[in-house]
């Protein structure tokens, strides 16, 4: 719509005047912290100066205390002072730059005249006229911005639904405090300004969405009722972005109860970790709680196992079923989808209840070699409590005995020939430290260190209790339970069920267990297991938990989470065209999560737009996966995908070499080679590298960031994030033939949101194949024709 020149020259004015207005306050908050700070510095240089400290008798030491808590507050209430008055610095240095991004003028209903209200990533009041000048995104009026197109709207606020008339709707684009782009919209929040930060290059970090959310993610963001919500929402249709602007939403919404630190982030991978985490600091709040589910693993058995990890796993998996499936593959794939399952849950639950009867097993208490408590006595003992208690109890009881035999074992120790070696051996410093600590631990005693028999007594008494430590320590672990003895035993007792494979499952697993590695699939029945024998642990400080890429989640797993959490509410993005693991193709809906609190706790929001790639892309893409025509493309123009066929690896690479630097040449930040495999990744690099003027960069697992530039990535490893252009490095149905590779695919082309290219090593794929000829161009590119055309860049399209 035309905006006429009196708008313009209003709007530019208010700009001023609100920047002005905000420079003051920022002149203001600079002094209030620089005043604060000095206070704190002040405080704690002088902390034990205005503390009066006097124990000489019960009334005096009451005062000291006192007066040291008295001291103690001033300076943390400086402390809050402090960090409130940096946080509010940080957002209206932010706001100064641009205000704000939306403008309504609302009329509520039965009223006369109206309201403009302004909407910016924070707000801002004026405060000599008790009026905002700016609104924050998440105030309850400012939904309106997002729900409606001008006419009869509605919104909610804590006193019920307001009704009313929405005048106006304008867009700007401010930077640097003046108007770059303005204008009035209808019903979406503009295409347009959507089709420009769409079209402008990927960054190595996520960006936030607050200028252009759309109404469907605006529900997702403020849906404050669902104890699991679920986010079912198509390949780039916005599923990361609506939760971290929700976390934002729920962080202002509940300021006065909810903390960023009882919110946490399951990530699929550290990286996407990285990518995600500036979105929160930009939009002024701190990052919430961010992991992985890996990670989570390895802080609970790290210390007893090396545990696999999902990306191994797929990677066996991936290359065993590329090389024909062997019987040990077949094997191993049916124990991880059986694993996975909550049936296999439902096993270890009924195993831990026969264990209260029969069935338990421990390692003997062992100590230089010498047994101290055996493993029979160990099983007697537990049986010997009765049977009403529960295991978890037991063990504490046998922990507070084994203790104590440990206490009494080290008595009888003391004349032990190995002690007096072990006194000999002590160094002078060893020595002296055991003096000093012997002379502060019997000080009061009235015993002195020149008697050599006390001396001697109090040394070996050291040295045992030193030497014993890892023990108690395991004790106080309950490390004397024989974790992998009982689920060894668990896969025995299956042996008869018939389970598919299981014979061959279980020897494996033995195996593995045996030689202390813990295969992926294992890892959370293990580790269910260990705590429904040993004490379930949960995390009741945890409001919220958010599960990106949920569909990659076992049934398992999930409802692990589910009671490691037990008050928090969830929200889990999902995208089953998208799920990868071997576990997770088990299942062809989102039924597992959508069970885990049941229908009425339950509610599902499913997004079929696609916003990251062009059209021409979705198009393509859409048709890999079944059920992809719900796909709706955004409006965004750009080159149909390319299909290049190349004879031999030789110029396979070659054709990939020109094309990466044709697309660095057209100015593309980003540009992504996606290898089916970390394996294919490497040799890909290894290959490109020297043939390319710019740096390739191979991200692994490990790598705990990416930059833009040109990356050679494993497609599980590009979950979640994106690329200006992506190439994938062999397409071809040698590589992506079966049906258990499609997803993959699928989650390697929608990376691409500008231009998509597939090599292809002999011929395609059927995901290609099978589409219609008019959603990609088919080029079949020969090496003599690059050479003859005599240049370094050569464009496909030419060949
Ligand atoms: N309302 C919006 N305004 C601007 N950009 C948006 C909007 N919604 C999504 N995007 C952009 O679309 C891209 C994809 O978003 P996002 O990564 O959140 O999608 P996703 O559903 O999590 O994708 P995937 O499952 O494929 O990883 C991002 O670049 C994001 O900034």
């Amino acid at each position: 719509m035309h905006l006429s020149e009196q708008d313009w020259a209003a709007e530019k004015q208010r700009v001023e005047e609100v920047t002005g207005k905000i420079q003051t306050k920022i002149q203001v908050l600079e002094e209030q912290v620089s005043q604060v700070q000095s206070d704190v510095v002040e405080i704690r240089k002088h902390y034990w100066d205005d503390v009066t400290m006097d124990m000489s008798t019960t009334e005096d030491a009451v005062e000291s205390i006192a007066s040291i808590r008295q001291q103690a507050e001033v300076l943390s209430e400086r402390e809050r002072t402090h960090r409130q008055a940096f946080a509010a610095l940080g957002k209206m240095r932010k706001l100064v730059q641009s205000p704000y991004f939306g403008r309504i003028d609302f009329r509520e209903r039965d009223e006369r005249g109206g309201d403009t209200i302004y909407l910016g990533i924070a707000g801002f009041l004026d405060e000599e006229k008790d009026d905002y000048l700016v609104y924050d995104w998440r105030a309850p009026i400012s939904s309106l911005y997002y729900d409606f197109a001008p006419g009869e709207v509605t919104f909610s606020t804590p006193n019920g639904a307001v009704e009313g008339e929405m005048l106006l709707k304008r867009q700007f684009v401010i930077r640097d405090r003046k108007i770059h782009l303005m204008f009035d919209t209808g019903l979406t929040i503009g295409d347009e300004l959507l089709k420009q930060v769409l079209s402008r290059s990927s960054d190595a970090q996520m960006k936030t969405i607050v200028a252009t959310i759309q109404k469907e993610q605006n529900r997702i963001i403020r849906n404050d009722q669902a104890r699991m919500l679920i986010v079912q929402g198509v390949a780039g249709s916005g599923k990361t972005s609506a939760a971290l602007q929700r976390v934002a939403y729920l962080l202002y919404k509940h300021r006065d109860q909810l903390s960023s630190d009882q919110m946490v982030l399951f990530s699929p991978n550290p990286l996407f970790n990285h990518y995600v985490s500036t979105v929160l600091p930009e939009l002024g709040e701190e990052n919430m709680q961010q992991t992985t589910y890996q990670a989570y693993l390895e802080h609970r058995l790290g210390d007893r196992f090396e545990i696999e990890d999902s990306f191994t796993q797929l990677e066996y998996v991936l290359q065993e079923q590329d090389a024909g499936g062997a019987a040990a593959y077949q094997a191993r794939l049916s124990g991880i989808r059986f694993k996975s399952s909550s049936a296999f849950q439902a096993i270890v639950q009924a195993y831990q209840l026969g264990l209260q009867q029969e069935g338990m097993l421990f390692s003997p208490i062992v100590f230089r070699d010498r047994e101290i408590v055996s493993a029979d006595k160990l099983v007697k003992r537990f049986y010997s409590y009765d049977s009403v208690i529960r295991i978890p109890n037991r063990l504490e009881l046998m922990q507070g005995w084994l203790l104590e035999q440990l206490e009494r074992f080290a008595e009888l120790e003391r004349e032990a020939a190995w002690v007096e070696d072990e006194i000999e051996l002590l160094s002078s410093e060893d020595y002296h430290r055991a003096f000093e600590r012997l002379r502060k631990m019997e000080r009061g005693d009235g015993v002195t260190f020149d008697d050599y028999e006390q001396e001697r007594v109090l040394l070996a008494r050291m040295v045992i209790k030193e030497q014993l430590k890892p023990v108690r320590d395991a004790v106080k672990r309950l490390k004397f339970v024989d974790l992998t003895g009982l689920y060894v035993q668990l896969h025995v007792g299956l042996i008869a069920e018939e389970q598919a494979h299981w014979s061959a499952v279980h020897e494996r697993t033995h195996e593995e267990l045996a030689n202390g590695r813990l295969p992926y699939e294992d890892a959370t029945p293990l580790l269910y297991l260990m705590e429904a024998v040993c004490g379930f642990q949960t995390n009741g400080a945890v409001r919220h938990v958010i599960i990106d890429e949920a569909q990659d989640y076992s049934p398992f797993q999930l409802a692990y989470l589910k009671r490691l959490f037990p008050r928090c509410r969830m929200t889990a993005l999902g995208d089953l065209g998208q799920a990868i693991y071997a576990h997770a193709s088990a299942y062809s809906d989102m039924e597992p999560i959508a069970s885990l609190y049941g229908p009425e706790q339950t509610e599902v929001i499913r997004l079929f737009r696609s916003y990251r790639s062009t059209r021409e892309i979705v198009e393509f893409t859409r048709g890999i996966v079944p059920g992809g025509d719900a796909i709706e493309p955004f409006t965004r123009g750009g080159a149909k995908p390319r299909v290049i066929q190349a004879s031999d690896r030789g110029s396979l690479h070659s054709l990939l070499a020109a094309e990466v630097e044709r697309l660095r040449g057209e100015g593309y930040a980003s540009v992504a080679i996606i290898t089916k495999t970390a394996s294919e990744g490497r040799l890909a690099q290894e290959a490109l590298e020297p043939m390319l003027a710019a740096p390739l960069v191979l991200v692994t697992k490990h790598s705990p960031t990416f930059e833009s530039g040109v990356l050679v990535i494993p497609s599980y490893l590009a979950k979640g994030v994106e690329f200006d252009a992506v190439l994938v490095y062999d397409g071809s149905h040698h590589q992506y033939g079966l049906e258990n590779d499609r997803k993959l695919f699928y989650t390697a082309c929608t990376r691409a949101m500008h231009e998509l290219r597939i090599f292809s090593l002999g011929e395609p794929c059927q995901w290609i194949t099978n589409q219609s000829p008019d959603t990609y161009e088919f080029v079949v590119g020969e090496e003599s024709k690059i050479h003859s055309l005599g240049k370094g860049i050569v464009e496909a399209g030419e060949l």
